[in-house]
């Protein structure tokens, strides 16, 4: 019998075409890889299985048309991809860097990315703190507080750039308690998107530099 438990996958729902495009069918390989090598290998629960789609690919691609064109970016604690390797399906244009200190994930994202045959993402193995790259933007989802995110992540974005940080309803108050240090990491401004996207509602904190 197969580990992977065989429950009901979902189908790409159908504003996916609108996100992927003709690299849908890439977006479905990747599901599938969640939903199997993911669980397997304890990436993602497979209570998670049923609702890969829009919990953790839509929820992801909501920021897809925000990036901007041929950008450089970065995930900070990636885990299994997300949201860089579905930015880095939808978007062909920029170049995607996924950062996660776990071999076991890193090795997982590797074989993800040959298997998809990406050319646009490179995975580094490294905590945030010892990466000394900067990018136009920087994202991070289900990695830490606002606060300690802005410590990671602020000296990865160039001057001009973004960090991107993806959250849940706690936002605002992250935010609040946060405003102090992002400004003293060089924020220049914070702007609280929320996204109503069904099952999950997504809210984006975007720090320009
Ligand atoms: C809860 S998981 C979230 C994974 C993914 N972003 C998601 O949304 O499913 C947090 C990830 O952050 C990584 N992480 C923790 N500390 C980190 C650090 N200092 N730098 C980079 N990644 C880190 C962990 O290894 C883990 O893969």
């Amino acid at each position: 019998m197969s580990e992977t438990p065989d429950v009901s996958r979902e189908t790409p729902p159908p504003h996916a075409a609108g996100v992927f495009a003709s690299r849908l069918e890439l977006a479905e390989q990747y599901a599938e890889l969640l939903a199997t090598d993911g669980v397997v290998r304890g990436l993602i629960g497979p209570r998670e299985v049923p609702r890969i789609w829009d919990r953790h690919i839509m929820n992801s691609a909501v920021v897809v048309p925000r990036l901007p064109q041929d950008a450089t970016v970065a995930d900070v604690g990636t885990g299994a991809g997300l949201p860089g390797l579905v930015w880095a399906i939808a978007r062909t244009d920029i170049q995607m860097t996924l950062i996660e200190p776990l071999l076991r994930r890193t090795s997982f994202l590797e074989e993800a990315v040959e298997k998809l045959g990406l050319d646009n993402v490179e995975v580094l193995r490294a905590r945030a703190e010892e990466v000394h790259t900067t990018y136009d933007v920087v994202t991070a989802r289900a990695v830490a507080g606002l606060d300690k995110l802005g410590r990671w992540c602020m000296p990865l974005v160039r001057p001009g750039g973004v960090l991107l940080a993806m959250k849940g309803r706690s936002a605002a108050d992250e935010v609040a308690s946060a405003t102090a240090t992002l400004h003293r990491l060089g924020a220049t401004s914070i702007v609280v998107t929320s996204y109503d996207n069904g099952d999950v509602p997504t809210t984006v904190v975007e720090v320009s530099k």
